[in-house]
């Protein structure tokens, strides 16, 4: 009984960090293009010059809860 409860509080001090908080969207209105590879094969790359050759078609996306970037 003991041993389970030194886990019970072991557990209790990482649960916070063993999931992220999720909420309903609405539908997105445009098409979304996953790009899955390893890290390093040119993803970034990829997407960036996407963005730049087609900026009316492509887009990206902007991190919830942070301040979005302006142009440079
Ligand atoms: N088609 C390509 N041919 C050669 N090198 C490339 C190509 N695309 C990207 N690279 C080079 O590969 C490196 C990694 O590119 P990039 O940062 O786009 O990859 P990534 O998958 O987004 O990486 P990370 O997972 O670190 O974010 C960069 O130095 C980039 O210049």
């Amino acid at each position: 009984m003991v041993v389970v409860c030194l886990l019970l509080t072991e557990f209790d001090r990482y649960e916070r960090h063993i999931y992220e908080e999720m909420a309903k969207m609405p539908p997105f209105q445009r098409k979304t293009l996953v790009l899955i590879g390893a890290q390093g094969v040119g993803r970034r790359s990829l997407k960036n010059r996407l963005i730049d050759i087609n900026p009316q078609c492509f887009g990206t996306t902007v991190p919830s809860g942070r301040p979005t970037s302006t142009p440079n």
